[in-house]
């Protein structure tokens, strides 16, 4: 038995059509991760801001309270229909991420829910790096016009098969959550992420494979599918690669889901070929995953 993941496991990473509805959102979501479950998915996982349009003019629009837990039904839909939805699907659900309004800092944030089989809330991370860009004729984006960042690495624990590092988007381009999440035991690292159509083609499956070559885990990035008519163009292309950074399967622009089986022998062969593990030099540079780390709000 691997140490890392206990037994084989189906990943599923849902590129789902968003739209500006939040009900039919919601409506969607839920027949994609069932129909994910059919198919033998225990791992499912929706997009960035899923159950909204991208952009920091909607965020206000569509945000929830998500405290104190559980919230309620009026205040947060997308709470407790995720968790339904894991329920009902008897699997692990990465939420995506939805677009939070926090009464006590009274802050917007970035955040993606993670439910466990019997609907229970296991983790909450609020987007740690804000994507805050201006590529000279490209592409410009401010979310700290309106987001606040979270402040926490998001490992999660599911018990029957080891854990899960989850993360949002432009929290890819850190290594350091990364290997944080792998150095603490993650046998998957996980991204709802919405790339646009400058920095898609340059660098979403560059990170995917770039954050499996320094960690040697699974990695998987779920994008929403391509809208043309909305605001914002996503890139798609949700893509799950190996630990060896071997693309194992990656969708178009289009809707879709994408499955994987993940082996924890799998990442043991790889890091006994080429044995990171053990050749790590911290007389040389220190160990980003120990010392001040924080884990929890
Ligand atoms: O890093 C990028 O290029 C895109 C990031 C992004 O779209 C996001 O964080 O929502």
């Amino acid at each position: 038995m691997s140490k890392l993941l206990r037994q084989p496991v189906t990943l599923a990473l849902i590129q789902l059509a968003s739209t500006a509805s939040k009900p039919h959102n919601l409506t969607h979501a839920r027949s994609l991760v069932l129909r994910a479950a059919q198919r033998g998915a225990r791992i499912i996982v929706l997009p960035e801001c899923f159950n909204s349009p991208y952009g920091t003019k909607y965020f206000p629009t569509y945000a929830e309270t998500l405290r104190p837990t559980p919230p309620s039904e009026t205040d947060s839909p997308s709470y407790h229909a995720l968790s339904n939805m894991a329920k009902e699907a008897n699997s692990y659900l990465v939420g995506g991420s939805i677009p939070e309004y926090d009464t006590e800092t009274k802050k917007y944030y970035n955040t993606s829910l993670t439910f466990g089989p019997a609907g229970q809330l296991l983790a909450t991370h609020r987007k740690v790096h804000l994507f805050d860009i201006d590529i000279p004729g490209g592409f410009k984006f401010k979310e700290s016009e309106v987001l606040s960042p979270g402040n926490n690495v998001t490992v999660v624990d599911l018990p029957e098969y080891g854990k899960l590092g989850i993360a949002i988007c432009y929290d890819v381009r850190f290594p350091e959550l990364a290997t944080i999440a792998a150095r603490k035991g993650a046998f998957a690292l996980v991204y709802p992420g919405a790339f646009n159509m400058t920095t898609g083609p340059m660098h979403w499956e560059l990170l995917a494979r770039a954050r499996a070559t320094d960690n040697q885990v699974y990695v998987g990035l779920c994008s929403p599918a391509r809208d043309v008519g909305a605001d914002y163009h996503a890139w798609g292309h949700t893509v799950l690669v190996d630990p060896n950074a071997e693309v194992m399967e990656s969708l178009g622009a289009e809707e879709g889901i994408l499955f994987g089986e993940l082996r924890g022998e799998r990442i043991e062969e790889v890091r006994k070929g080429i044995p990171l593990y053990t050749q790590r030099r911290f007389d040389v540079y220190p160990d980003v995953s120990e010392g001040k780390i924080r884990f929890e709000d």
